[in-house]
């Protein structure tokens, strides 16, 4: 149920985001490469994908912060390429590191971005009991971890409905951390924001996350519900993967292989499948490096049943 108070100014089924043939490129090289995803309300979306795969340059293109060269992206049902002022106060982000405002104190600077939202409700005695900050501190003289605090309070000080977050943790002690994520979760509960974050914690995004939207050299290559990559993505064992990547059928797709071993995703208690083979559930963090590792050939990246 939402309880915020910024009203709705999209069209009445707009979903919060679409992204649609997405690309840019820097240069020659290619950052994002026809990428499309939509996210809808209430769904915490995890953003995976090794260093450089082109998670921050996505993050920019939806933050309005970097131009596309191609494709469309639409905010609450508006082009980010004309986002009205009041829709963009319906989302908040949370970027990798935040700088400038040293000369800030904490409290000043609180009031001074919520000034841009007009009239807000009381900030969340929650966010602020996480955030642990002292008001009367300038702001260049936080820590690491706490100017990752207060940008995450910055970003979330207004309630979005949309939120964005760039690696928000990657400075945080565990116990912050786990605190957070649970605070994240309790957010989206009560309000029905929708989150997008990149975080390189792997469990956390397992763990929060409604949905995997898994990139590679600037490519979506799985994009799923978290429940639907539990139950059906699997490790295939058999001395001749060749063997078994022969006999399955063309929906299920290959999102990885060792010289004993296909990663699939599809997999279902009745899929029929050849003699000799032991069906075992990957671990996360071997499914992430396996569908995320890069491919060298064209072929590779092009074989309709592999993870392209
Ligand atoms: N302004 C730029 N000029 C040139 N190349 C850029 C620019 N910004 C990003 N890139 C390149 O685009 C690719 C994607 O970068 P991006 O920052 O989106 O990766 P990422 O997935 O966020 O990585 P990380 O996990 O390290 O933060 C990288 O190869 C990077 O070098």
């Amino acid at each position: 149920m939402q309880d915020r108070n910024i009203p709705s100014h999209g069209a009445p089924f707009s979903l919060p985001v679409e992204v649609s043939h997405l690309t840019k490129s820097f240069g020659s090289f290619t950052a994002l490469d026809d990428v499309s995803f939509s996210i809808a309300q209430g769904e915490t979306v995890a953003l995976l994908g090794r260093n450089g795969a082109g998670k921050s340059t996505l993050i920019g293109c939806l933050m309005g912060f970097l131009l596309a060269d191609s494709g469309n992206i639409d905010i609450f049902g508006h082009s980010i390429a004309s986002l009205p002022r009041e829709i963009r106060a319906r989302t908040g982000f949370v970027p990798q590191t935040m700088t400038g405002f040293g000369t800030f104190r904490v409290a000043q600077l609180m009031d001074y971005i919520a000034a841009f939202y007009g009239e807000l409700p009381p900030v969340d005695p929650a966010l602020m009991a996480w955030a642990d900050l002292d008001p009367r501190k300038m702001v260049r003289s936080l820590s690491g971890g706490q100017k990752q605090r207060l940008a995450i309070v910055l970003a979330m000080r207004h309630n979005p409905e949309f939120l964005v977050l760039d690696e928000p943790v990657a400075s945080l002690d565990p116990h912050a951390r786990r605190d957070f994520m649970n605070l994240l979760d309790s957010y989206t509960q009560r309000t029905g924001a929708s989150i997008l974050i990149s975080s390189h914690i792997l469990s956390d995004l397992e763990r929060l996350c409604s949905r995997l939207l898994f990139v590679r050299q600037g490519r979506v290559v799985l994009d799923v519900p978290t429940e639907t990559f539990r139950a059906t993505t699997r490790w295939l064992e058999h001395p001749t993967p060749d063997q078994v990547l022969a006999a399955l059928p063309a929906d299920i797709q290959i999102l990885g292989q060792r010289p004993d071993a296909l990663l699939v995703h599809g997999w279902t208690e009745d899929l029929a499948l050849p003699d000799g083979i032991q069906t075992v559930v990957p671990d996360f963090e071997d499914a992430f490096l396996e569908i995320t590792a890069p491919r060298t050939t064209p072929a590779e990246a092009e074989t309709p049943n592999a993870a392209a």
